[in-house]
C-alpha cells in the first residue's frame, strides 16, 4: 500500500455519491432560503475572481476589464469590490500596469487548462507569472496521472509548483468533472492539501462539467476534515459555470453550512466566474445591470 493509500484512509474517501446528493438536498431545503437576501449577494460579489480566460482575450479587452474594476466604486460607492481578476499569463503585465484598486492579481498557469506540459514548463510558467506580477497562480492537477493512480507524481508536481509560487497564492484545479466520482474529488483534495495548496479549486471551466454542488460538498467536507486533522485553514474556490444568482447562493449555504462563518470573507472563498457578477449586482439593484 502507497503512503498515499494511507493518507486517503484517515480522511473519508469512500464517501458514496448517492449520500452526498440527499445531504446536498437537506442543506438547501433547511436553509437556502435565508441566504437568498442583498446582503449575501454583496459578500458573493465581494468573492469573484472576475475572469477572462478566452484564447482571443486582447491586451485592449483586458485594459477594459481592469478599468471597469478600476473604476467600480466611483460607480457604486457602496458596494464592495471583486476580489481578484483572473487571465492567463501573458496578460498578468498588463493588468499589473494598469489595476490601480486593492484586487488580487490571478493568473492560470501550469499548462493550463489541460495540464499536459513538462514540469520543467509548469515550474517556469509560474514563476514568470508571479514576476510579472501575479499574487494568485491556478493550476489544473495532472488529471490523467491521478485517474490511474499515479498520486505520487501529482504530489511531487504541485509540491515543486508551490516552491515556484513563492508569495503568490497556489489555488490547485482538480478539474472535478473529470474525476467522476466523490471518492476521487475527496482523494484529490487530500493530496492538493497535502501537496500545500493554499485554496482548492473545483474547474477550469473548459469542460462541459464544471462547478457541481456535489463537487462542493464533497471539498468543503475535505477541507472541514484537513483542519480537524492538521489544524490549517485552506480556502475554497468553486469555478466554471456558475452564472445566476441563485447558483452563487445555493455555493454559498453550502460553504456556510459544512465550513462555517469563518469561512465566509474572500480571503477563504471566493467564486471563479466569467459572467457572475453582473447577475449579482442586477440582484442587488434591483434591475438589469451590464457593468462588466
Ligand atoms: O476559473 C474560472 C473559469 O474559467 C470561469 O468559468 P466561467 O466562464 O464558466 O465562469
Amino acid at each position: 500500500m502507497s503512503k498515499f493509500d494511507d493518507l486517503f484512509k484517515q480522511y473519508n474517501c469512500n464517501i458514496s455519491d448517492e449520500s452526498v446528493k440527499q445531504d446536498i438536498d437537506k442543506i438547501l431545503a433547511a436553509h437556502y432560503a435565508e441566504n437568498d437576501n442583498v446582503a449575501v449577494y454583496k459578500q458573493c460579489l465581494n468573492q469573484i475572481d472576475l475572469t477572462s480566460l478566452n484564447g482571443s482575450d486582447t491586451d485592449t479587452e483586458i485594459i477594459a476589464l481592469v478599468e471597469k474594476v478600476n473604476n467600480f466604486n466611483n460607480v457604486y460607492p457602496v458596494l464592495p469590490n471583486v476580489a481578484a481578476i483572473c487571465v492567463y499569463p501573458a496578460l498578468v503585465p498588463i493588468v499589473k500596469e494598469y489595476l490601480t484598486e486593492n484586487v488580487g492579481i490571478a493568473s492560470v498557469a501550469a499548462g493550463f487548462p489541460a495540464s499536459q506540459t513538462f514540469i520543467e514548463v509548469k515550474v517556469a510558467e509560474t514563476a514568470m507569472a508571479v514576476m510579472e506580477g501575479a499574487t494568485e497562480i491556478d493550476v489544473v492537477i495532472s488529471i490523467g496521472k491521478f485517474l490511474e493512480g499515479n498520486y505520487e507524481e501529482v504530489f511531487e508536481e504541485l509540491t515543486e509548483i508551490k516552491s515556484s509560487c513563492r508569495g503568490a497564492h497556489l489555488k490547485v484545479i482538480l478539474e472535478t468533472g473529470a474525476l467522476k466520482s466523490a471518492s476521487n474529488i475527496m482523494k484529490a483534495s487530500v493530496l492538493a492539501m497535502a501537496a500545500g495548496a493554499d485554496f482548492i479549486k473545483t474547474s477550469t471551466g473548459k469542460i462541459p462539467v464544471a462547478a457541481t454542488l456535489e463537487a462542493t460538498y464533497v471539498m468543503c467536507q475535505a477541507i472541514k476534515a484537513w483542519n480537524e486533522k492538521n489544524k490549517v485553514k485552506v480556502s475554497y474556490k468553486p469555478a466554471g459555470g456558475i452564472v445566476t444568482t441563485e447558483d452563487a447562493v445555493k455555493h454559498y449555504t453550502l460553504v456556510k453550512e459544512i465550513l462555517g462563518e469563518e469561512w465566509l470573507n474572500n480571503t477563504m472563498f471566493r467564486f471563479g466566474a466569467s459572467r457572475l457578477a453582473n447577475n449579482l449586482l442586477s440582484s442587488i439593484e434591483g434591475q438589469e445591470v451590464k457593468y462588466f
